[in-house]
């Protein structure tokens, strides 16, 4: 994998200082996230899980340097965030692929922006696509690909920047069972061969304790963490483990709970 890549950059650290999040239009505010404070290691798989509308994405967004905090900060590397950059990778529930472009072309994208040679271009796009499992289809259109197949390109076209913060936000969550089974192994293995610092959004617990380090769990909006689960589980990990399972029922009593003291409050 690393033929093409000698220099691949392996993950840098996150710290995140109060960081508090509330929209404001001309009607009313919207508190997203309430202050959020924890450090995230170099290398480390962070799973942020919570309910729909907890402010998941919103905290991945002000990582990418999309949206900018109300108060608080994050520190990527020791440099606060305060717009995107190539060492930090954003990818969605939908591919966001580039449809007039097949597939390998998709995948050097970034590289062209980085002036690559032709050569070293393809070089890279094939050695990207071979570890993601798509040898043979880079001439393809994107609209040939199934839903998994779209992501492994988004993953691989992420890669070939070679960032050092790679932010997922649900990218499973429209694959079936057996295909989101199968990218989770892909995305560990490759997670275990660049060391990359991953924060993954995810509203499925078994997902996450499929994939993190640690697991911060939401309440409704607005969202603070109401547990933090450190998974030491060997991996790969079984989801019909009996400890796994375990783990996934106390987690979502916890989620429970912060559902019925949220739907107790006056709204
Ligand atoms: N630009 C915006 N303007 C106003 N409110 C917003 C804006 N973006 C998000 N919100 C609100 O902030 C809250 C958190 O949204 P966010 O998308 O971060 O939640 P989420 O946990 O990612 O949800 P989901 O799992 O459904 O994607 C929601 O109530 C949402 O309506």
């Amino acid at each position: 994998m690393n033929s093409t890549r000698p220099h691949s950059q392996s993950g840098i650290t996150l710290q995140f200082r109060g960081v508090t999040k509330t929209f404001y239009d001309r009607a009313r505010s919207v508190e997203a996230l309430q202050p959020f404070t924890t450090d995230v290691a170099a290398g480390e798989f962070v799973c942020l899980l919570g309910p729909s509308g907890c402010g998941k994405s919103t905290l991945l967004n002000i990582v990418a340097g999309l949206e900018l905090p109300t108060a608080g900060q994050v520190l990527a590397g020791g440099k606060p965030i305060t717009a995107p950059g190539s060492e930090r990778a954003l990818l969605f529930q939908e591919a966001a692929l580039f449809p007039w472009l097949d597939v390998q072309a998709n995948v050097e994208f970034g590289l062209r922006q980085q002036r690559r040679s032709a050569q070293e271009r393809a070089d890279m796009a094939r050695s990207l696509l071979a570890m993601v499992h798509l040898t043979g289809f880079e001439h393809s259109a994107v609209h040939q690909l199934s839903g998994g197949m779209r992501q492994r390109v988004a993953l691989a076209r992420a890669l070939a920047i070679d960032p050092a913060v790679i932010l997922m936000d649900e990218p499973f969550g429209a694959l079936d069972a057996i295909t989101r089974d199968r990218m989770h192994a892909e995305l560990e293995a490759i997670w275990s061969a660049t060391g990359k610092t991953i924060l993954f959004v995810t509203h499925n617990v078994r997902e996450a304790l499929a994939l993190g380090d640690r697991i911060l769990t939401f309440s409704p909006r607005p969202g603070r963490v109401v547990q933090e689960v450190r998974v030491t589980l060997p991996r790969p990990r079984s989801l019909e483990s009996h400890a796994l399972v375990d783990m996934a029922a106390q987690i979502l009593s916890v989620m429970r709970t912060a559902e019925a003291n949220a739907a107790a409050l006056p709204a």
